[in-house]
């Protein structure tokens, strides 16, 4: 086929757009966002008034009425519903209408092929999907999303664009069950964790003691009563016997200059976006990418090839691995965040509860680096209300906090909720990297985040 007429590609370029916004990106790496992509899958047939143009049936009786000459003695009413019937089709266009989505476009040279595919496809529908108990989960979202689907899948996009095509053309490709997140990206429990119980009070014991560290002035701002780092215990005021807090460490002197600048710069690159949360899911069980009033800043992910594969990126990230031990395919990617004035993050915490039942597992750790000097009674200052700890921004500082117990690191632990307060005056700049229990990069690149 031409290009423009080629299915959006996922080949993981990096032309995917945002990763939390950008659920189905288009060819040109633009995004059809969820609300768009499931009502466009909701366009059944009966919805006469958008498909005026196509080329196909819209009422039942068609064929009956062409067949007793309705074509010539009522051409109104049959140009208007029956076009496919009284063969009143241009050459070489003509529409498949049917109840799973766009009616499928049969044209060009291998017609014949595609109206083969549509009707193998419609005996797949009716005879498996629709009708076999164990398709029940997804015989409600499993539609043609595009009108090029079975066009497509003649010339074996099903296999060399899989990942976009099983879910987006999934009657076309006979990949209902794909629809279907668990069986799409299915999890796999025995995949070691990084952080099994105890692990992450030794990695933060560790950091404060090794000499390897020192180099990076780390700083316990908060540590555990029963630490074992022959350090003076933070909490001595009796007031405070029976409380016990989980590690949060400053790293004062963890990036350089150049290296806060080069993230800066690579996050315009990409481009500042307005920030989302993950809220509910999209119809292919990905997460849904939510506005959020909790939250005012804008953020670029450093999941374009330009940022994520740029040289400086690479150094950090391998720095923050040699700090955590933990694999670097665990980690997202960078998320840039920008403040602008009036900019703020109400309190939250980092963990997504249902990524426990996900590839990746839950995000164990949040490494937060300021990339910019907090400038007199600019604001902009990380809280947490729990410890009652206010942190300054500070060029080149990160602070590293788990969101899991030590303990248990499946387990929310609460007490490092935090916030960001409002920024009074100038720009804050920061990056989140947020680092899973498991794998994040490979059910990523298979869009099962
Ligand atoms: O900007 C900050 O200080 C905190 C940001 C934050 O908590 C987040 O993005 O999750
Ligand atoms: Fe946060």
């Amino acid at each position: 086929g031409s290009v423009s007429d080629d299915p959006p590609r996922s080949t993981g370029d990096g032309n995917e757009g945002d990763l939390k916004t950008c659920l189905n990106p288009n060819d040109d790496g633009t995004c059809l966002n969820p609300e768009e992509a499931s009502s466009q899958a909701n366009l059944s047939s009966n919805d006469g008034s958008s498909m005026t143009n196509m080329c196909l049936d819209d009422r039942d009786d068609c064929e009956e009425k062409a067949a007793r000459g309705e074509c010539k003695t009522k051409p109104v009413y049959m140009l208007a519903h029956c076009k496919l019937s009284c063969n009143a089709c241009p050459a070489n266009l003509k529409f498949f209408d049917n109840e799973y989505g766009e009616p499928q476009e049969i044209s060009g040279d291998n017609a014949a092929d595609i109206e083969k595919l549509v009707q193998e496809a419609d005996v797949y529908m009716t005879t498996k999907i629709r009708t076999k108990t164990m398709y029940h989960s997804v015989k409600d979202k499993c539609f043609n999303r595009d009108k090029l689907c079975s066009k497509w899948a003649t010339e074996g996009e099903c296999q060399k664009n899989h990942l976009w095509m099983q879910v987006n053309c999934a009657p076309a490709c006979q990949t209902c069950e794909k629809l279907d997140h668990r069986i799409r990206c299915p999890v796999n429990e025995r995949a070691p964790k990084a952080f099994e119980a105890g692990d992450i009070d030794e990695m933060f014991e560790n950091i404060m003691t090794h000499p390897h560290y020192k180099q990076y002035k780390p700083v316990a701002l908060s540590q555990p009563a029963e630490a074992q780092t022959g350090l003076v215990p933070i909490f001595k005021d009796p007031s405070e016997e029976g409380k016990n807090f989980p590690w949060v460490v400053a790293l004062e002197n963890f990036l350089t200059e150049e290296e806060c600048d080069r993230l800066i710069y690579l996050g315009g690159i990409v481009g500042y976006k307005q920030s989302y949360e993950a809220e509910g899911v999209n119809f292919d069980g990905t997460y849904k990418a939510k506005a959020s009033d909790s939250r005012n800043s804008f953020n670029a992910w450093c999941w374009e090839k330009q940022c994520y594969e740029d040289k400086i990126t690479q150094q950090i990230l391998a720095k923050i691995g040699n700090v955590t031990n933990v694999p670097e395919k665990n980690s997202e990617f960078f998320q840039i965040l920008r403040y602008e004035e009036g900019g703020l993050y109400k309190l939250h915490s980092d963990y997504i509860p249902t990524d426990l039942h996900r590839a990746q597992g839950v995000r164990a750790l949040t490494m937060l680096i300021y990339l910019n000097d907090a400038e007199y009674n600019s604001g902009g200052e990380t809280y947490f209300p729990v410890m009652d700890l206010t942190i300054r921004p500070k060029k080149g500082a990160a602070i590293l906090f788990p969101n899991v117990h030590s303990s248990n690191p499946d387990s929310q632990d609460r007490r490092t909720a935090h916030a960001a307060f409002t920024v009074k005056n100038g720009v804050k700049y920061a990056a989140n990297l947020w680092i899973h229990q498991r794998d994040f990069k490979t059910p990523f690149f298979d869009r099962c985040n």
